[in-house]
This record gives C-alpha cells, structure tokens and sequence, in this order.
C-alpha cells in the first residue's frame, strides 16, 4: 500500500483528513453516494441529543433557535453552490424538493406543457416529473432526451428544462450557465440537481441564472445517511412562487394558526412540514469543514486525483473500458468505468478494503472526495484493482450474490 505520493506533497487540503472518522483499513471512493462523518460531529450530536433535546426539551425551539436551521444551513449551503443568502433552504428530501419546485416552475410558466430531461438523469427525478405531469391532468408531457442532445431539444414549446448537473453513472456534467441561457431564450425554465455538484466543485447558480436548485445533504456535503436536501429559489421567483405543499412551516406566520394559508415570503414558502432538528443539526455540523476552504483547491485536487487514476487504471487494468469523460472541463467529481462482471469487481474490491459503487448493468464508479481521498490512496485503489483483475479474484460466488442495495 502507497502511503505517500509526490503530488500530496503540496497539497492545500491534506490537514483536511484528519477533520474525518474514516475506518484505517478502508480507502473510500463513494463519497459521491454517501459521504463520511466528520469527526466532530459525534460530539455535537451528543450536545444536542442531550442537552438541546433532554434539557431544553419544548424549549428548544427558541432556546436554540431550532425552527431556523432550514435557512441557517440553507445559507451555509447557498456559499457552496453561489447563491445570494436567503435563496436557499434545507429540508425534506431531494426527491420531495424535485417535486415542489418543477410544480412551482410549471405553475410560472402555465400557457407551456413541456418538462425537458435526459436519460442520464437519476430515475427519480424522471419519476416525479412524469408523475407530476399524471397528477395535474392538463397535458403535460415529459420529453426525454439523450444528453448530448439536450442543447438542439430545447424549444419553444418548453416550461422547465430540468437536468442534473453531473450524471450519477458516467459523471458527464453539463455546462450549467449555457444550458440555462439556451432555456432562458426559448422562454423557459430551469431546475439543476446538483446532488453530485454541490460540495464537489464550485457551483455558480447566481452567475449561470438558475432559476431552481435541488441537492442531497448526504453526498459530499457530508451530511449522514438520509440528512436533509436542499433547494434553491432564484431571488426574482422567490416572492412568486406557488408551493404545491403548502404546509404550515411555508406560511407566513405558522403560529399565528390562521386557517387561512398564506404563502411566506421568501424561499421560505416551500418549508412544507416540522424541520427533523436532529438530521438538521448534524448536517449544520458537517458543514463546518468547508468554512476554510476554496472551492477551487477543492476542484483543482479533484481533477489531479481523477486524471491520476484514469491514467493508472488505462495502464494497469486494460479490461476496464473508460465511461467518464476523458476531458475534465465536461466531468464531475467522479470516475466510471465498465466491465461485464462489475458486480463482482466492485464487491471484491469492497472486501479488500476499496469502497466505490456498482450501477448497472456494468459500470463501477469512484468518486473522488479532495477532502479526505489522497494520491496515495488513488495509487492503493489501483495496486488492489490490478491485482484483483489479475488474479480474477472476483470469479467466486460469494461476490456474485446481489445485495438489496447496490
Ligand atoms: C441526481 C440525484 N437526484 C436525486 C437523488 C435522490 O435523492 P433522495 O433519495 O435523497 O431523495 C439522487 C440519489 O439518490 C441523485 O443522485
Ligand atoms: N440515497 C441512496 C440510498 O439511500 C442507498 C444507496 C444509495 C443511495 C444513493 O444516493 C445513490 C446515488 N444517488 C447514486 O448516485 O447512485
């Protein structure tokens, strides 16, 4: 196993490790499906189980300020993905989030019946878009593209084009700022997933003119398994919005129980039910090892570590066909490749302490976390994927049996 490499030697990140609880005989490459606990957080969520919850109990709300910790770390997360304070909140899931803002996009938009999407899109996104258009009956439809031909797919006919950013399987990433300037001649709208974007690399929602976001807590935000997503308003719809859900957190004055509902104003609105204070507070917790760093030394060690890995594993592991872009400009922080018994691969690799991801029907996926991933630990990922791959060392049953989740 490599334990050190030259490239780390100048590394702006390389304290950063030590802010993370990663297990000593594991070299994780999934952060960009689930991403690792920093090690304070343990402490913090001891300090609020015990004191903020046990002692303060009803209290808490005002003693610890508990009802604003959607736009308390909606604002922390706005710094990371380049949006204006007060345009982004944290709650309920990326799923749930999808949902209420291609609703509150149509709703902007309601002489138009067209949702654009590509087929590298994650199948959720896709199913509540469809389901979307079912459930309000007026026609609209969800066109689906391949991604390459998104740009010439976009036409006047369109309410919403909605894409991720980085696609989950290959880590293509789309050029965000001329996709939405394209849409925005066309008379449309724009939603970006940045599940795979935000906390990765710098994100600029501001300056692309986004009109909505969506993004997950959990991935290289760090937030814990099933932490809270996120969503974004850009600040000339914020005020004009209509929520789908309109729950009482998203109401102007929840503890005034009018009967009547009257919208928030602000991002706000789409607050729908009781913020879960516990998944919140870690979340907030977790945020805290971005406050000193550039997204940029973040990004410039991301592309050093996929180029880096690409180049070995070509190298060493002919078997194993590239899927990512080769190019970086048009890649996320991940890299894919593709061989017929990925399942097994990936699994083998697991019991022999590298963590990454399987997608089928063959693809196996790394993700390069600059935070806590190192040169060397690429250079580990490598000797052990070579010599399994060698060896066949995933030619045995027990790596061939599928789990329920992949
Ligand atoms: C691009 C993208 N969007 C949405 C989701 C789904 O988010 P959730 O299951 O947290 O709602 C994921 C991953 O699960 C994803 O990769
Ligand atoms: N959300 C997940 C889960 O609950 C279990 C396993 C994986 C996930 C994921 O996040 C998958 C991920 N979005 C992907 O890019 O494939």
């Amino acid at each position: 196993m490599h334990t050190t490499h030259p490239l780390d030697a100048n590394d702006p990140l390389a304290a950063k490790r030590a802010a993370f609880s990663l297990p000593d005989d594991v070299i994780y490459l999934d952060g960009n499906s689930l991403g690792v606990l920093p090690a304070h957080v343990p402490a913090r969520m001891q300090e609020v189980v015990a004191n903020e919850w046990g002692q303060s109990l009803i209290r808490g709300w005002n003693e610890h300020n508990w009802i604003d910790l959607p736009q308390r770390v909606g604002n922390r997360i706005a710094r990371l993905v380049g949006a204006a304070p007060g345009t982004v909140v944290a709650c309920d899931s990326t799923t749930i989030n999808v949902f209420k803002v291609v609703s509150a996009a149509l709703n902007l938009r309601p002489d138009r019946k067209v949702i654009l999407s590509d087929s590298g899109n994650f199948p959720t996104d896709l199913y509540v878009a469809g389901g979307l258009a079912e459930l309000l009956d007026q026609g609209h439809e969800l066109r689906v593209v391949a991604p390459e031909d998104v740009e010439a797919a976009v036409t006047d006919e369109l309410a919403v084009l909605m894409l991720t950013q980085v696609d989950y399987k290959t880590g293509r990433r789309h050029d965000m700022k001329a996709l939405t300037e394209k849409a925005h001649a066309a008379g449309a709208l724009v939603m970006w997933d940045l599940a795979h974007s935000a906390g990765a690399f710098p994100v600029d929602l501001a300056g692309a003119n986004a009109d909505f976001a969506v993004g997950c807590g959990y991935k290289y935000l760090n937030g814990g398994p099933g932490a809270p997503a996120f969503l974004y308003v850009a600040p000339e719809h914020k005020n004009h919005v209509r929520p789908p859900m309109t729950g009482w957190m998203g109401h102007e004055a929840p503890f005034a129980f009018d009967l009547d509902y009257k919208p928030a104003s602000g991002v706000d609105r789409m607050r729908v039910g009781t913020p879960p204070v516990l998944s919140l507070s870690a979340l907030d917790a977790a945020l805290d090892v971005f406050d000193d760093v550039d997204m940029g030394d973040i990004r410039k060690k991301s592309v050093s570590l996929c180029e880096l890995f690409i180049k070995e594993v070509e190298a060493r592991c002919p078997d194993l066909k590239l899927v990512s872009p080769r190019n970086e400009a048009v890649r996320g922080s991940q890299v894919s490749f593709r061989f017929k018994e990925g399942y097994a691969l990936m699994q083998a690799l697991i019991a022999n302490g590298v963590i990454g991801d399987f997608r089928a029907p063959d693809t196996v996926r790394f993700g390069f976390t600059p935070l806590y991933i190192s040169h060397a630990d690429v250079m580990g990922a490598v000797e052990k994927l070579e010599t399994i791959l060698a060896d066949r060392l995933w030619d045995r049953d027990e790596f061939k049996k599928r789990q329920k989740v992949t």
